[in-house]
């Protein structure tokens, strides 16, 4: 039986300085957000990374329980009433969904806790966890997004047609976020981040 937590609030992190932090990392697909999470996490191994649950089929090279928890849609319908999931969003045909009980294991124990995810999800958080720090992601243009996704070589027609279609929306919404970087230069976005995080 899985143990679920209350969600933690603004002022229980306020007064409990021993709480770790949430991180949201959030933008469009293909804009290089799990690029310069890896480098980020290279950096400091001592940030605790979300593996998410997913009902996307694994990418060549991908690993379940390392790139993503891989289910069912049927299973992953039974965990959401389930209370499995810190937050939780459809996107592009596919179930996406942060585990509730690690992540909040590891803020209780001190931990920076960094999620990479897409807006809705990243829009749950900023409301169940006001204190969480959000860093939306931009490309430098739209078409350099999307020569992003096609170098990616991973997605089909359809699965790139809908990310960009929702690409467009989500860029609008980069305001909502604490912090906007630009990733054009890879370094350059990469230290932005770690200033934040860290700075
Ligand atoms: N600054 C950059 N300049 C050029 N290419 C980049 C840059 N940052 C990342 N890329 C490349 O863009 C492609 C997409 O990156 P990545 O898969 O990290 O995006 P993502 O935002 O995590 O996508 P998704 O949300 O779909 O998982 C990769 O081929 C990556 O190497
Ligand atoms: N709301 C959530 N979004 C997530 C989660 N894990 C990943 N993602 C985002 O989904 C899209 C597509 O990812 P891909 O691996 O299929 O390219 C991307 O924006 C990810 O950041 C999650 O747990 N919750």
């Amino acid at each position: 039986m899985i143990r679920v937590l209350p969600i933690q609030s603004r002022a229980t992190t306020k007064e409990s300085p021993n709480l770790g932090r949430l991180i949201v990392l959030t933008g469009p697909s293909g804009v290089g957000k799990g690029t310069l999470m890896r480098s980020l996490l290279q950096r400091h191994p001592e940030l605790y990374y979300s593996v998410s649950v997913t009902t996307r089929s694994p990418r060549p090279g991908e690993i379940d329980g390392k790139s993503y928890y891989f289910i069912s849609r049927t299973k992953f319908e039974q965990l959401i009433p389930e209370g499995e999931f810190l937050e939780w969003a459809e996107f592009a045909g596919n179930y996406y969904g942060t585990p509730r009980e690690a992540v909040l294991n590891q803020i209780n124990s001190g931990k920076l806790v960094v999620l990479e995810i897409e807006l809705e999800g990243a829009r749950q958080i900023r409301a169940s966890f006001p204190s969480a720090l959000s860093i939306f992601i931009l490309p430098p243009s739209f078409e350099e997004l999307e020569k992003r996704i096609r170098s990616r070589g991973q997605d089909s027609e359809d699965a790139i047609a809908r990310r960009l279609h929702r690409a467009q929306e989500e860029i609008k919404a980069a305001d909502e976020f604490d912090i906007q970087i630009v990733n054009d230069d890879f370094k350059t976005a990469l230290n932005d981040i770690e200033a934040a995080v860290f700075g």
